[in-house]
């Protein structure tokens, strides 16, 4: 484990429901944490915060132990350098953006200099006069993350912080979310129930399932695990870390490649060189033992069954490819892979019908 990692054992047992999580997490980058509802995503946070106190937990972020119940050790949420968005943006109404990005900066002391940076990564230099009803439902967000990270913190907390937030808005908040992601040299979590979020914005993937662990580790490679239930609510699917290879004006495609080899998808306007990242949906693979020709399927990748899981229903089978170093997922029928005789190692074609960039 690095020095800088988030290291996270909390047990807290309530009246029907026991939160017990021993893991730890990179202390750099979005780590989404995601889980069916009442799964403990938002009582972890709270326990990483101070807000709850677990009699029997350690809590140590950049090197600094913020909570050891061995060592009798609980700092409370104010010793704690943290920042916390919630849902909705708790901003105070009667001060203007100014003030309430002066309250969070005199809690810490920092300087003006560090405020100036924090506009420009959040675009909000130019709402500094405005009240927050005067914003929108994103703004007061982007405000209230600036307000969270003048305090300097060490980590930020994120509690569906696009929930209350419509899509037209969470589009537009996104991009900036990104930003931070790519810009901020602090750690964060995000608990998120969007799928749409987890793909586009984390690094590493917490999965918890009725207070437990059910998965933690880099995304694209929990993404394709085949013994996990998808995010709640969303199909299986691979994500693949890419780059805009070409792009073919005539087709309006772009290809974009990655560990393994490329695809083309609708060009979406992003210039080679351009990092991306490209989600394939389990369904959306077909597989053949030989090179298919004359198809109307274009996107056609070499790989190596990895292994294979029985699917949702009884007629269906997922199956884990490994394409380069890059992993895919296919769900077809369990006859499928009876008939074409499919087990680990088999090589493959994959026909990936559909395949599209997270923008
Ligand atoms: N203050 C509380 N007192 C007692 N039980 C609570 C309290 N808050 C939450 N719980 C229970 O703890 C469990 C975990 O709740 P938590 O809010 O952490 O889940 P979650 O994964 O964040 O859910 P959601 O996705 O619905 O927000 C649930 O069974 C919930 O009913």
């Amino acid at each position: 484990m690095s020095a800088d990692a988030i290291d996270l054992r909390v047990r807290l047992p309530r009246q029907d429901f026991l939160l017990d999580v021993d893991v730890s997490l990179p202390g750099r980058g979005i780590t989404a944490i995601a889980g069916p509802s009442g799964s403990g995503k938002t009582t972890l946070l709270r326990c990483v915060a101070g807000l709850e106190r677990a009699q029997d937990a350690r809590v140590r972020i950049a090197g600094k132990t913020w909570q050891d119940s061995g060592a009798g050790v609980f700092l409370p949420t104010w010793q704690r350098p943290l920042g916390y968005v919630f849902q909705e943006a708790s901003l105070f109404d009667h001060l203007d953006v100014r003030a309430n990005l002066a309250f969070g900066q005199e809690r810490s002391g920092s300087k003006s200099s560090d405020l100036h940076d924090l506009l420009a990564l959040l675009g909000i230099a130019q709402l500094l006069d405005r009240r927050p009803h005067q914003l929108s439902g994103g703004e007061r967000q982007r405000v209230a993350i600036a307000r969270a990270l003048a305090t300097q913190p060490r980590i930020l907390l994120l509690d569906e912080p696009l929930a209350a937030v419509d899509y037209a808005r969470r589009r537009e908040i996104l991009p900036w979310l990104e930003k931070l992601r790519d810009e901020l040299r602090i750690p964060m979590l995000y608990v998120t129930h969007s799928g749409e979020e987890v793909a586009r914005l984390a690094d590493h993937l917490l999965l918890l399932d009725e207070g437990k662990v059910r998965a933690a580790g880099p995304l694209a490679e929990t993404l394709a695990r085949i013994d996990l239930p998808a995010i709640p609510g969303e199909e299986a699917g691979a994500l693949l870390h890419a780059t805009i290879g070409e792009r073919d004006a005539r087709w309006q495609l772009a290809r974009v490649d990655f560990d393994g080899g490329a695809l083309w998808v609708a060009d979406a306007g992003l210039a080679a060189g351009h990092a991306v990242r490209v989600r394939v949906l389990a369904r959306d693979v077909s597989l053949a033992l030989v090179p298919p020709e004359r198809s109307s399927i274009q996107n056609v990748l070499p790989c190596t069954v990895r292994a294979i899981a029985p699917g949702a229903h009884g007629s269906q089978a997922v199956v884990q490819l490994a394409c380069g170093r890059s992993l895919l997922l296919a769900r077809i029928t369990a006859r499928a892979v009876d008939a074409l005789a499919l087990s680990a190692g088999t090589p493959v074609w994959a026909q990936v019908k559909s395949a599209a960039l997270v923008v």
